[in-house]
């Protein structure tokens, strides 16, 4: 009987302009997956800690075992019997790439456990299959920084095309996670389906001038880009206090500030991991004036993305 252990980190899609074309990962939180290989054919959830009793244990409803599943039909081993064990890390609803953490895991474990016979970036569909489940959307924004670590472009779905942009290495993600849940679907069902010409010149430039800033790098022009004139104006009413935290973390001197994924959590980026630690206390205040607790996290960009631990 053969057991693996793997872990995969939660991300922050978008980041501010890049509505299902830009995320990252972080170091921590993160889901863990054990998978352990069976005689008995057949993909089992045996067992998820830390859910509260809310997710799936059903093979076709869980992105973990989704997942599974059409990588074992992919590389024509559907015969194969696999108990996966999920440890719930990451919040349900939270914006921090939740689903697609469990799903980057099982797919590095299963991958592992029979020998690697795929690449990592020959995962990310099977990754993308879980998001659709999970949340009516295959978007790749969490799953591919989940899976390949750093920070990534998803250039095109069709056919897909991931692009790695590289990253300053002094540079610090905070997440401060209110306690409120955010259905993925349901933000995704605010955004409007037409953008004003205007909007998206704007957009474009904050696009292109964030993937210069990373690259050569510039901090103030990571800054400058970091703007959202086409989903955050709406999410944003769905965050309480959003506004006034956003101006308060670039006032502490954060480089940007933004909504993570598709909410509530909130990301800011910083040049010092001390500004980076300051920026969460002054977020967590901003909620606690609301009387919402929240949790902060903050680290470098994970640039190793899912691995076995
Ligand atoms: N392992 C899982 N299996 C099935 N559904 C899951 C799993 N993990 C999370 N979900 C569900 O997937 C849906 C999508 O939400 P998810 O939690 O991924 O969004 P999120 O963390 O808000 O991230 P983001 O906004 O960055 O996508 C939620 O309803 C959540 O309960
Ligand atoms: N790009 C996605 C990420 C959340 O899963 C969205 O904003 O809806």
């Amino acid at each position: 009987m053969k057991t693996i252990k793997a872990f995969a980190p939660a991300t922050v899609a978008n980041v501010s302009c890049g509505f299902d074309v830009f995320g990252f990962a972080v170091e921590q939180p993160g889901d863990e997956v054990t998978l352990t290989l069976k005689k008995e054919p057949g993909v089992v959830v045996k067992k998820i800690e830390g859910d509260g009793g809310r997710l799936p244990l059903a093979p076709e409803k869980n992105t973990a075992s989704v997942a599974v599943l059409a990588f074992l039909e992919a590389i024509d081993r559907k015969d194969e019997g696999v108990e996966i064990y999920l440890k719930k890390n990451l919040p349900l609803g939270s914006g921090m790439g939740s689903s697609a953490a469990s799903a980057a895991a099982a797919l590095v474990g299963i991958n592992h456990l029979l020998g690697e016979p795929l690449q990592r970036k020959e995962l990310l569909p099977f990754a993308m299959e879980a998001e659709r489940v999970a949340c009516g959307s295959a978007h790749a924004d969490n799953v591919a920084p989940s899976l390949l670590g750093g920070f990534v472009l998803i250039r095109g779905y069709d056919p897909l095309d991931v692009v790695g942009i590289p990253t300053p290495e002094d540079l610090y993600c905070t997440l401060v996670h209110p306690h409120l849940e955010l259905k993925t679907e349901d933000s995704r069902q605010v955004l409007r389906t037409s953008i004003p010409l205007k909007d998206a010149i704007t957009q474009w430039g904050n696009i292109a001038g964030l993937v210069a800033g990373l690259m050569k790098p510039d901090f103030g022009l990571i800054g400058r880009s970091l703007k959202d004139v086409i989903a955050e104006p709406v999410r944003a009413l769905l965050i309480p206090g959003f506004d006034e935290i956003k101006e308060k973390a670039v006032e502490t001197g954060a480089l940007g500030c933004g909504i993570s994924g598709s909410g509530p959590t909130i990301f800011a980026l910083s040049t010092e991991r001390e500004l980076a630690s300051r920026t969460g206390k002054v977020i967590q205040q901003q909620f606690q004036k609301l009387k919402l607790e929240s949790e902060v996290y903050v680290s470098k960009i994970n640039t190793r993305g899912a691995k076995v631990v």
